[in-house]
């Protein structure tokens, strides 16, 4: 018989993991979610095999459980399977960004001999839902698994067996540790990247210009703040404790700046920006991090009716997704400048080729 798996909220993380599971397994996959439309595009995309009707009846019969909603709604989740007792014989598992809460909650598996697993694929996008879901979204991510202590070896490798498909590279680290690095590296950056747009837009009031010249690189370094607002009011509720702490060493930090930039110092300036270019020079560059990477392809057009148009119905002719599209300088008659960027090197090249056999000149900066 089919192996069962019982996906809890059908978005994008949930059904990229689908996707992935399919590609390597034969099971039947059953959604659920409370958003009618989702659940049902799931379905319609062949994401999911069917829609659950019975919920209780799905966790009794899964083989794996995946809670793939907000973190908040995870949680709750955890009750309900608690609630079916010993009967439930699933290998459960989250996506969710952060740990601490969601592995206190699951304890309460434990007591009915039912493994919980903590999972956090380390990619994603600012999309969200089935339609932006994608076999390969976690090739070559990290995956952090966290586990209790007491947690069978053989759980931890049956879990990764399910999830092979994703081709990610999996890490095991302990809950804490999870929490902290995941606040640093993503949590944290993206508390900065929402207050430095909120004080662009708050500085806006007192030049028109601000607007205009926050396109281009200011954008690309606030990009996370684009991604879904409830789904981060749920991850800062969650890392609280991890991210007051980075908030009180952060401002000690910018009372170092605040210091340099009154003292106007040339050699003290020269040194603190060498520290992060240093530091920032030596952080691996081929690797996928916490936050994902975009592969962006320039592409120089001529201002002509149509030719954002043409340009994307030849990626769409070649199946390559893009996840953004921008001019960067188009006037009348004037070559202008495309940008689009890509969730893989792979679609970037591909989308290259296409463009190239089509004569457009295309450049990676
Ligand atoms: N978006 C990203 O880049 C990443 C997100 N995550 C985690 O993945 C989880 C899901 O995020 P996404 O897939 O990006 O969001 P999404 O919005 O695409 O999907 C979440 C789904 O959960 C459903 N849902 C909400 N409440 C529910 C409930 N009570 N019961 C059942 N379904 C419910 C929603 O209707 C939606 O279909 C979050 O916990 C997030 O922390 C992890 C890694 C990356
Ligand atoms: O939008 C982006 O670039 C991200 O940073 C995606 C992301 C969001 C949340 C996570 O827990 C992990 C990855």
């Amino acid at each position: 018989m089919k192996k069962r798996v019982l996906l809890i909220g059908t978005g994008l993380i949930g059904c990229s993991l689908a996707l992935a599971i399919k590609k390597e397994h034969e099971a039947v996959i059953i959604g659920h979610d409370i958003s009618e439309k989702n659940l049902a595009d799931a379905k319609r995309l062949n994401i999911i095999d069917q829609a659950s009707s019975n919920i209780k009846e799905e966790v009794i019969s899964a083989d794996l459980i995946i809670l793939a909603a907000p973190v908040d709604q995870s949680e709750a989740w955890l009750e309900v399977i608690a609630g079916c007792g010993e009967a439930v014989k699933a290998l459960v598992t989250d996506v969710g960004s952060t740990k601490g809460r969601i592995m206190e909650s699951a304890k309460i598996l434990q007591e009915n001999g039912v493994t919980f697993i903590g999972g956090h694929p380390m990619a994603g996008s600012h999309k969200t839902g089935p339609e932006s879901a994608k076999a390969h979204l976690f090739e070559n991510a990290f995956y952090m698994l966290t586990c209790y202590p007491e947690t069978p070896s053989e759980k931890t490798e049956q879990l990764k067996n399910w999830l092979k498909g994703t081709k990610a590279k999996f890490i095991e680290i302990d809950i804490d540790g999870h929490d902290w690095v995941t606040g640093v590296v993503s949590h944290f950056p993206h508390l900065i990247a929402a207050s430095l747009v909120r004080q662009a837009e708050n500085q806006s009031v007192r030049h028109p210009l601000v607007s205009e010249l926050a396109a281009g690189g200011f954008r690309d370094i606030t990009r996370i703040a684009s991604s879904s607002p409830a789904m981060w009011r749920d991850i800062t509720k969650h890392n609280r404790e991890t991210l007051l702490q980075l908030l009180k060493s952060w401002r000690k930090e910018m009372d170092v700046v605040e210091q340099l930039v009154e003292n106007g110092e040339g050699e003290e300036l020269l040194q603190y920006f060498s520290g992060a270019k240093r530091f920032r020079d030596s952080l691996p560059v081929r690797s996928k991090g916490a936050i994902t990477s975009y592969y962006d392809l320039y592409i120089d057009v001529i201002d002509q009716p149509g030719v954002i148009s043409n340009v994307t119905a030849l990626l769409a002719d070649h199946h390559i997704s893009i996840t953004n599209i921008q001019i960067i300088e188009m006037r009348e008659d004037v070559y202008g400048v495309l940008r689009i960027s890509f969730q893989s090197s792979e679609d970037r090249d591909k989308a290259s080729d296409a463009l190239q056999s089509e004569n457009y000149h295309t450049y990676v900066v």
